[in-house]
């Protein structure tokens, strides 16, 4: 029998996600939706047999047949549709951030330890696209001996209307701290940010860009540039830089047509574009894992270890400091 998902929040990610489970990914089906716009939440259900339409993210997992939860409400919300989910005690597919700060996520984490298992899946996404698990497996193998330094580069055509400077760390920037942390096996020790003039292209008030330096407990530095209106696309880079060479990823593989004196490949226009396989093998492998009786992908903690990196990187962005970053011993339930 398909697995029933309660989807909350059906936003732009929440939309695409319903999408992905009603016609993508096979073994799932939409039982039920919710959004504070109803109107919202309707559209998304439109067409799906058997699929109930609500406001209220807890009747929506209470709605028949919901046997798991997909979280896709502006992170705000999150830590809420979380605590209903472990109190029904639903497995929980929650999209980044976990929280938006990590007080939230640790009241999430420490109520999942209470629960004694693991329910919750965060939604870093990067860990299922294809380049960068070849790039994980370049690493892991050693080949190219230790890395040294990761530089990445994560550029946005634009910022929604709500987005705000810590958003370009907590939203954003997130993505590399989880990316860092998975791809070199290490944690995130201290983060510094630099803040170039903001691009005039940016809604004033916005610093935009930024160039955040993460150091590591293995002695690796990573810079991370990030533009999120720069206007032309979306691109997401890694080049890891190792004793013995150099591996990097997103690059872009797609048609290059040449004409005119030029040579041309098109951009990603943004996230749903560059990550769809991504988010598809991610959902997959949820569901995969809930029939199996397993819990896959990032953690409740590193969800918190991301929510503190990200938080030294706000403090860092204020004051212009490099700003260390805490992080305590890891419960074994995250082992
Ligand atoms: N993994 C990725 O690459 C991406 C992840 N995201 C994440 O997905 C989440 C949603 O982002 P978007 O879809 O871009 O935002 P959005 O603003 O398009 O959608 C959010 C939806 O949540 C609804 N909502 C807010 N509070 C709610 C509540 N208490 N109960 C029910 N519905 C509620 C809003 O009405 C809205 O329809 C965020 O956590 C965001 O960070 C967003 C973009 C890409
Ligand atoms: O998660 C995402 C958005 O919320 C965020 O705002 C973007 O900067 C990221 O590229 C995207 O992957």
């Amino acid at each position: 029998m398909s697995l029933g998902i309660a989807v909350i929040g059906t936003g732009r990610m929440g939309a695409d996600h319903v999408r992905r489970i009603d016609s993508v990914i096979g073994g799932a089906r939409v039982a039920a939706v919710a959004d504070l716009d109803a109107d919202r939440a309707r559209e998304a259900a439109a067409g799906i047999e058997g699929c109930s339409v609500h406001t209220d993210p807890a009747a929506a997992m209470d709605a028949p047949g919901v046997a798991a939860v997909l979280i896709a409400s502006s992170g705000p919300a999150h830590e809420a549709a979380l605590l209903e989910a472990f109190a029904r005690g639903l497995p929980v597919l929650c999209e980044k951030p976990l929280t938006p700060d990590p007080a939230g996520t640790l009241r999430v984490m420490e109520a999942e330890l209470r629960l004694g298992r693991r329910l919750v899946t965060v939604g870093f996404m990067r860990r299922y696209d294809s380049e960068y698990q070849e790039l994980q497996r370049t690493l892991e193998q050693g080949e190219l001996g230790r890395a040294l330094m990761l530089h990445c580069r994560h550029r946005n055509a634009q910022s929604p209307p709500f987005f705000t400077t810590e958003m370009l760390i907590r939203d954003s920037v997130v993505h590399e701290a989880d990316a860092t942390r998975w791809l070199l096996g290490q944690e995130v020790t201290a983060v510094q940010v630099l803040r170039p003039r903001p691009s005039s292209g940016a809604p004033q008030g916005l610093g935009d860009p930024q160039l955040v330096l993460f150091e590591t407990s293995g002695g690796v530095v990573v810079d991370v540039e990030i533009f999120v209106n720069c206007g032309f696309g979306y691109e997401v880079h890694c080049e890891a830089v190792c004793e013995r060479g150099t591996a990097s990823i997103g690059a872009g593989s797609g048609l290059v047509t040449r004409g005119a004196g030029r040579a041309a490949r098109a951009i990603p226009e943004d996230f749903t574009v560059r990550f769809a396989e991504a988010y598809d093998r991610e959902v997959r492998a949820w569901v995969d894992g809930i029939r199996r009786g397993r819990v896959e992908g990032a953690s409740a903690w590193d969800g918190y270890a991301a929510a503190l990196v990200c938080e030294a990187g706000v403090r860092a962005q204020e004051c212009g400091e490099r700003v260390g970053v805490e992080l305590p011993e890891r419960p074994a339930l995250y082992a």
